[in-house]
């Protein structure tokens, strides 16, 4: 077979192809011909070229393949969009980029922020215009440029895989991501780094509740075990604390503990409300049995049912005989937590168990006996999330047998420093450190924030400084603070001065003025008052314990 038959052959596969036979043009595609007008010295360049390569034609570049047969040097050009200009082609990337759902994050070769993008904005709570063009340990508060990962994926050219980290506090919780970082290596020099993060805050919410549930799981012969495991941590003795308020608190919970009745504990998010929880469970009569937690916002809407009753095998594809955390708890507490967040379809079953004082198995049909003690906690006013439609009035009068406030951090005074002090010397340990106390310009800053994710915000604060805190420092200081937090601790208070804020705290003080006179009217006879307040009852005790009102 001569070349022009094979050139027939490669046609019917390839349009645009050139041969070469040292170096003299042998046989050019129709099409080809065409694309250049005829112009043969646009493939003059054709000869330098060694290996697979991208080549341009009348502005249109396209991806050459070069295959050498015997003396013939075969060209086939595949045509690779009509995005092929480099600039075009890069400004899609970034487009792309911009708007992946994972974060991206890359740095020059100094070390300066390139991109940043909206996924990775959202995910760490920073404005990208903070970002790019800055320095990466600037950016994100390192004193020491080493202890930047990018710096040391640059300095050592190996990548740093799959990391896993809570970085940042949202609405008083801490968001958790995963990423890896990797180096941008051309001809043997790294050019660049740049890493790629997951939001795991979901999954990682999930997870916990997982792990609690699994940890709360009993055996039927375990009865007589110690209080320590029956699915609890906290007594008590474990709540820290000596403000007033406090003290007080204690002294109530204990005394509900010995009842038999629902207790709704109503808090903001992380001021302790399953701690106490799990306290009452530990000084009541039933500390024997379970204390089955579980978080009714991390689980999905569908699945709840299902974990709260149980299944039988075959009530719907996949379900399998699973006893419920009804069922789980026996004659212990089952504490339903963040119960605000329960669909209200949702709530109406739980509703009819619990006046029914009996549950039912998803696709089961039996009943079976509600045995079990429930706390429920909500961290939003429960008198409001009645009026929004959110939650069933009904179902508040089943659960709410007595109500529990648990204030906010802001609220307790010293306590603060006192709680402080006691994750101060468990990262101490953990961390192999010797700090001893608060360095008094950063106890200021403490005392004036608002601290809206309370306790759990403030460990979080206190293992951030701690990090950064050098081996023999002694206190904890303002400057060792990473700047994201420094970013959230300041623009709360800039706000703390701004009107909406001020309307908020205004409206307060004016209820608790107004409730305190209605008290006082009525000779402090809750009954009278609140028909004065046209209010029920419990909602006027309910304001009287978030106001610390007393006679
Ligand atoms: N008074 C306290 N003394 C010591 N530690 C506390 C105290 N209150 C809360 N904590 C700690 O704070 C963390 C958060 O507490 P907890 O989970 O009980 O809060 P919560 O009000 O149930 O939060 P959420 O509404 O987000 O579920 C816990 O890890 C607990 O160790």
């Amino acid at each position: 077979m001569d070349i022009v038959e094979i050139a027939k052959i490669i046609n019917s596969i390839f349009s645009l192809f050139i041969i070469f036979e040292t170096q003299k043009i042998l046989y050019i595609s129709d099409e080809l011909k065409e694309l250049t007008k005829y112009n043969f010295k646009e493939f003059d360049d054709l000869h330098s070229i060694s290996e697979n390569s991208y080549f341009t034609i009348s502005n249109n570049t396209y991806y050459l393949r070069k295959y050498v047969i015997d003396k013939y040097d075969l060209f086939i050009f595949e045509p690779i969009g009509n995005f092929t200009d480099t600039l075009t082609k890069s400004i899609c990337l970034e487009e792309i980029v911009e708007n992946l759902y994972d974060g991206v994050l890359l740095s020059d070769r100094d070390g300066k922020v390139v991109i940043y993008n909206k996924a990775m904005e959202e995910l760490e709570r920073k404005p990208k215009n903070k970002m790019i063009g800055k320095y990466i340990w600037d950016a994100y508060g390192y004193s020491d440029k080493t202890k930047s990962e990018h710096m040391q994926v640059l300095e050592s050219g190996k990548p740093i895989i799959n990391k896993y980290k809570a970085h940042a506090i949202y609405n008083g919780k801490p968001v958790y991501k995963s990423y890896s970082t990797y180096p941008i290596i051309v001809n043997n020099e790294t050019i660049g780094v740049y890493s790629i993060s997951k939001d795991e805050t979901k999954l990682q919410n999930l997870l916990s509740e997982i792990v609690e549930l699994k940890r709360n799981y009993f055996s039927e012969d375990n009865k007589d075990r110690d209080f320590f495991n029956n699915g609890t941590r906290f007594t008590f003795s474990d709540i820290i604390g000596s403000s007033e308020i406090m003290k007080n608190l204690i002294k109530e919970a204990e005394a509900l503990s010995w009842l038999d009745n629902s207790i709704l504990i109503v808090g903001d998010t992380g001021t302790g409300k399953e701690v106490f929880a799990q306290s009452i469970h530990n000084f009541g009569k039933r500390r024997a049995y379970p204390f089955i937690g579980i978080n009714c916002s991390a689980i999905p809407e569908n699945l709840l049912e299902t974990i709260l009753f149980g299944s039988v095998k075959g009530a719907y594809t996949g379900a399998v005989d699973s006893s419920g955390l009804f069922e789980e708890a026996g004659e212990g507490t089952l504490f339903l937590d963040e119960l605000n967040t329960m669909p209200l379809n949702m709530q109406a079953k739980l509703l009819r168990a619990l006046q029914e004082k009996s549950a039912r198995r998803v696709g089961g049909k039996e009943n079976y006996p509600l045995k079990c003690r429930i706390i429920s906690a909500m961290n939003e006013d429960p008198y409001e999330l009645i009026e929004s439609g959110r939650l069933r009035q009904d179902l508040f009068y089943r659960i709410s047998g007595y109500n529990l406030y648990i204030p906010p951090l802001i609220k307790r005074g010293d306590d603060i420093f006192e709680i402080s002090e006691y994750y101060i010397k468990k990262y101490n340990r953990t961390m192999n450190k010797n700090v001893t106390g608060i360095e008094d310009s950063l106890k200021t800053i403490m005392k004036k924030y608002s601290w809206p994710g309370n306790i759990r915000e403030l460990e979080h604060f206190i293992e951030n400084i701690m990090v950064r805190t050098i081996d023999n420092e002694k206190n904890l200081k303002l400057e060792n603070l990473p700047d994201y937090l420094k970013d959230i601790i300041f623009e709360s208070q800039k706000v703390d001065n701004n009107s909406i804020n001020d309307l908020d705290s205004l409206l307060n003080q004016y209820e608790k003025k107004i409730i305190f006179e209605a008290l006082e009217k009525n000779r402090w006879n809750v009954t009278k008052t609140s028909k004065h307040l046209n209010i029920t009852r419990q909602s006027l005790i309910y304001r009287m314990r978030k106001h610390n009102i007393k006679r």
